[in-house]
């Protein structure tokens, strides 16, 4: 049975943050765990509260997964602040994990602030050189490369310059594309890889990110490529955006459900 532990906040909501990513996992026969670093007050219309959880409490949550259980992957979101990072980083490297999937989530799509302004630097500093793949979508992209990104020309160059802080994959996702279709570009310090699907037009994709980032993770403790990995990641948030639930008046959550039965309809 492999194992991945999801490092992230708490969404009431169930669509995003630890929720989504141990439903993901569940979806892609992985054993998930979490370390929760913020509790959130959230439904489909926005964010109403975020409650960071003490340093101590983030640091005995991976402690007691590291000297017990193992993890074949990572999988990082919401960290809300330098301290939480700094906290994380040092857990990943006391333990020596590989496959670290880092999604350096910043602003919920209504609006919320869910890493402060501060932590930035800590983030692109302290965590990104131990992460394998870290998964911007292009608003967290601009703040990290200080860049602003219009063109796909803009895109690969801030991969380039990601790639330089010392991640070794970069995956800068296409979902606020303004085009009718979604393209992912993965960049391996050499080559450009690109996944596109059809822009799916719908309110509901809250937790696409974690999700997105979540099946990364699950497919690399596998041992699948990182390149296997983002194919498999993509189709599985096609999936839960298309087959959609209504639940909600606002941005409602995807189908964590979907990719299975995809797979189940194409066995039949
Ligand atoms: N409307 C959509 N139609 C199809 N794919 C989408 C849509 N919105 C997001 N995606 C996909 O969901 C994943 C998450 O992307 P994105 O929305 O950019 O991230 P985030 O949730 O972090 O803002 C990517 O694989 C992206 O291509
Ligand atoms: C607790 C928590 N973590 C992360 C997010 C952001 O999730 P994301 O997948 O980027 O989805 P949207 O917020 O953009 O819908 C969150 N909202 N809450």
């Amino acid at each position: 049975m492999y194992k991945v532990l999801t490092i992230a906040g708490s969404d009431s909501g169930g669509g995003a943050g630890i929720q989504a990513d141990l439903k993901t996992f569940q979806e892609l026969d992985v054993f998930g765990m979490s370390a929760i670093t913020a509790v959130t007050a959230q439904n489909t219309l926005g964010v109403q509260g975020v409650y960071p959880m003490s340093v101590e409490a983030v640091t005995q949550q991976i402690q007691s997964i590291g000297t017990d259980m193992g993890a074949d992957a990572i999988k990082t979101g919401m960290l809300f602040s330098a301290e939480i990072i700094r906290a994380v980083a040092a857990g990943i490297e006391q333990f020596g994990w590989k496959h670290v999937v880092v999604d350096p989530v910043m602003i919920a799509k209504g609006g919320a602030s869910l890493l402060q302004q501060e932590a930035v630097e800590a983030l692109k500093e302290e965590l990104l050189p131990l992460a394998t793949v870290v998964t911007p979508n292009i608003p967290e992209a601009e703040v990290l490369t200080k860049m602003k990104i219009e063109t796909m020309a803009d895109r690969q160059r801030a991969a380039k310059r990601l790639h330089s802080m010392g991640v070794t994959y970069v995956v800068i996702k296409g979902g606020h594309d303004v085009l009718d279709e979604a393209t992912d570009l993965l960049y391996d310090g050499t080559s450009f890889f690109y996944y596109t699907s059809p822009k799916i037009a719908t309110k509901n994709t809250h937790g696409t990110g974690c999700t997105f980032a979540a099946a990364i993770a699950a497919q690399l403790a596998k041992g699948q490529s990182v390149q296997e990995a983002v194919q498999v990641a993509k189709a599985f948030i096609q999936a839960a955006i298309t087959d959609e639930l209504q639940i909600g008046a606002g941005h409602g959550p995807t189908n964590h459900w979907a990719y299975q039965k995809s797979l189940k309809q194409v066995l039949r």
